[in-house]
């Protein structure tokens, strides 16, 4: 007998779900039945597709039993419930990898994110899924007897789940698991046959195998009495795979159980989208939408969601290529009647019925999204709250989509309250409007109050405010939307559309002011020009139309890029400014100078750079300071 200790992360698990989960006790079962599911779907592909397990024999089956000490009239002994199943089974290196550890990326950082509140907690680790080890919520002790499919030892798994498990040699007679779980004061109430059929009904019908229940039979006589108790066994699940039944057979809570069974998610779905292809190709789709976004969306190795099934038999569901990545948040399953079982990954990448099920799966996402996006704006708001982002990505990665993207991606505006669509802005455009506008940032707040909006507010017109790092990339990368350009304020072009005939009297009544700060500026700006968008602020900066934007170079800088050549921008000034206006006749050059690049400093602060040197600032600061009050 070997003790082992479990990895930090489950134990910091094991200690959460028992404190925060309570009250969804119940799902224990859905979990181990789950897994028991798992296992049938790994062998049974197996079965059909590697040469040693092709002659086993293989009765796909889930078992439940439990004992009721107050049926056998012995108190003394726990009540316990066993959960036993003939799939792939494991070793007892399975067993320390898998029992023992969390291999899912994103753990530590995930567990760090839990605060303390088990109400605010429950919902988060719902959504990180807890399988096995919720086993612990109703046990005070499992066991595990396992055999491996085409091994000939068993082995056995026990933990109180207190820090450490015991695996020893054991004996089974065929491959697969049976878990038994000795039922703590919180569990003993499923060891219950109505207990167990109704959790089983309510989270499991669908599973695709039989599900069979044992219990004890009461036989009565002719007067109704008690006469024997004799042993039944009863299928408890329909075992029909769910999406190869008619949709009108289903409920929307027939399809939100099925959901959290195969979506590690503990809350309904926001939506769902069931669909069969009939054609020259035939597959069916099942499709869900979290309303929460997976926790580890953003991280490069997250979790796909989407199950590959040929013919009812499992196939993958760590296959990122099913749909593009930026539907990874979508969860579900494709099961296709047209591809071989023995697919491999290289195969799936490349094969001609895998792309046309992507891609008409995506469309049909898509137009899901349209749909809601039109009939259930309350929802759809929802929606884009979580997932406004992934469908930017939309729009870089999926070209062929684009138009349709470009409809369902949303931003906020300086024009009305919450979300817009394009096609919205477009709507309200003035007639003479050349184009859409837009800023980009890293702060909501800081784009709202820019000076570059000043003469776009003077004269009503609307700018989209982009806050989300992504736009900067994607964005400019759209160019228009139908016929109209989109065009971001902070460029120098961007300026002329603004400009009236007063402009142009304007910048050639500055000519030498202009000149004047441009020489007390020197290196630090690429220009200095006379700035049509102001009105309440003396400056404000833009880049060069071929120059990247200061959002720009903080992401290059970001991502590692250090060796950027330095991007000075052009600095704008506003000549009807009091400060402005005053520079014209001032003849100190010390005052100039210093009034010029404190100009420059505040127009970067108002963007959300940081000055060069805080302490040179400060100097400068204090020396205006000291001549206004004199
Ligand atoms: N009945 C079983 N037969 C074979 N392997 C099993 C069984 N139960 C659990 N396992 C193994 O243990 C692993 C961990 O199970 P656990 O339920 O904790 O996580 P999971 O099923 O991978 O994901 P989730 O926690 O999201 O359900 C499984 O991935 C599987 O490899």
């Amino acid at each position: 007998m070997a003790t082992h200790e479990f990895q930090t992360e489950v134990s910091h698990l094991l200690n959460l779900i028992i404190h925060s989960l309570y009250s969804h006790k119940e799902i224990f079962l859905r979990e181990l039945v789950s897994n028991s599911s798992d296992a049938l779907d790994k062998l049974k592909y197996l079965t059909l597709t590697d040469e040693n397990l092709k002659q086993l024999e293989f009765e796909p089956r889930i078992d439940v039993r439990f004992r009721d000490p107050a049926e056998h009239g012995n108190d003394s002994e726990p009540a316990t419930l066993t959960v036993a199943d003939t799939g792939i089974g494991m070793n007892d290196q399975d067993l320390v990898e898998n029992l023992g550890t969390i291999a899912r990326s994103g753990t530590k950082e995930f567990l760090g994110k839990l605060s303390g509140d088990s109400r605010k907690d429950a919902n988060l680790i719902g959504q990180f899924g807890v399988g096995f080890y919720s086993a612990f919520m109703v046990a005070d002790k499992v066991e595990v007897i396992t055999r491996k499919a085409g091994e000939d030892k068993a082995w056995k798994w026990v933990s109180d789940g207190q820090g450490s498990f015991e695996i020893s040699p054991a004996e089974r007679d065929t491959q697969g698991t049976t878990v038994t779980l000795f039922l703590n004061d919180e569990g003993k109430e499923y060891a219950s046959r109505w207990q167990i059929e109704q959790v089983i009904k309510k989270y499991s019908n669908h599973i695709a195998f039989p599900i069979y229940l044992s219990y004890l039979k009461k036989e009565y006589d002719d007067e109704g009495k008690e006469k024997s108790t004799v042993p039944a066994t009863e299928q408890v699940n329909s075992a029909a795979a769910l999406w190869k039944r008619p949709k009108n057979e289903l409920s929307d809570e027939d399809y939100a159980e099925f959901y959290k069974t195969i979506g590690h998610d503990s809350e309904d779905p926001l939506l769902h989208l069931h669909t069969k292809a009939e054609g020259t190709i035939e597959f069916t789709t099942l499709f869900f939408v979290p309303k929460k976004a997976p926790f580890d969306m953003y991280q490069v190795d997250y979790r796909p969601g989407v199950k590959l099934y040929v013919k009812r038999v499992f196939i993958t569901d760590d296959e990122k290529e099913l749909l593009p990545s930026y539907l990874r948040f979508v969860r579900g399953i494709i099961d296709s009647e047209d591809l071989p079982l023995n697919v491999s990954r290289e195969i799936l990448q490349q094969n001609r019925v895998m792309t046309n099920i992507r891609n008409s799966s995506v469309k049909k996402i898509l137009g899901e999204f349209e749909r809601l996006a039109k009939d259930e704006q309350e929802k759809y708001l929802e929606f884009i709250e979580q997932y406004n982002r992934p469908l930017k990505e939309g729009l870089y990665q999926d070209f062929g989509n684009r138009e349709t993207l470009m409809e369902l991606v949303r931003f906020k505006s300086t024009k009305v309250e919450g979300w817009t669509s394009l096609a919205e802005y477009k709507e309200r455009m003035g007639e003479d409007q050349k184009a859409i506008y837009y800023i980009t940032g890293s702060n909501e707040q800081v784009l709202r109050s820019s000076p570059l909006l000043e003469a776009y507010k003077k004269k009503d017109i609307e700018v989209l405010i982009m806050a989300d790092d992504i736009d900067e990339i994607v964005v400019p990368s759209i160019g228009r939307y139908k016929d109209v350009e989109l065009k971001p304020v902070n460029r120098a072009d961007a300026g002329d559309d603004l400009k009236d005939e007063g402009d142009k009297e304007k910048a050639e009544s500055s000519k030498d002011l202009v000149e004047k700060i441009k020489a007390a500026l020197g290196e630090r700006v690429k220009d200095v020009r006379v700035s049509v968008r102001l009105s309440d602020s003396p400056s404000c900066i833009v880049v060069d139309d071929a120059d990247p934007t200061m959002q720009m170079q903080q992401i290059m800088k970001a991502m590692g890029q250090t060796d950027m050549p330095e991007v000075k921008p052009i600095l704008e000034v506003n000549p009807d400014h009091p400060i402005v206006a005053k520079l014209k006749d001032l003849s100190d050059e010390e005052l100039v100078a210093d009034s010029a690049i404190l100009l420059l400093d505040q127009a970067l602060l108002v963007e959300g750079a940081s000055v060069k040197d805080p302490v040179e600032f400060v100097q400068r600061l204090n020396r205006v300071m000291q001549q206004a009050l004199k």
